[in-house]
């Protein structure tokens, strides 16, 4: 099976389906660095990177906005020193998109 790394976003629409429950159940286990929260009755991704300083976290944060652009799929990130929350949500579904997942396997990449 591709790794969740290797896939390439789709165009998410509005009528897009949010993952199931069973699908959900699945594609946690492939990200287990990552929570599921829920904001306001959205479902999301996050998770929370440690750096040593303030110049670091801005490199990463700098390298996942790129990522975003490329697949054109954008999270939430909150950028603090020696640390960077980031969120992954579909705004046109106002939930989870197996896109989400994907993303949340690029930016672990981004580590490498
Ligand atoms: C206007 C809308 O946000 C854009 O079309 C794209 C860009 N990036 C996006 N990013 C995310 N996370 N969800 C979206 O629905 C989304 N839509």
């Amino acid at each position: 099976m591709t790794a969740l790394s290797e896939m390439k976003c789709e165009a998410c629409q509005a009528d897009a389906p949010k993952v199931t429950d069973a699908e959900l159940a699945e594609l946690v286990r492939m990200i287990p660095d990552w929570a599921v929260q829920v904001r306001d009755g959205v479902m999301q991704l996050e998770r929370v990177y440690k750096f040593k300083n303030f110049k670091l976290a801005m490199a990463f944060s700098n390298k996942l906005a790129d990522l975003a652009e490329e697949e054109f799929h954008h999270p939430g990130i909150f950028t603090e020193w020696g640390k960077v929350t980031v969120t992954w949500w579909s705004h046109s579904i106002k939930g989870l998109h197996k896109n989400d997942f994907i993303m949340a396997a690029k930016t672990d990449q981004l580590l490498d």
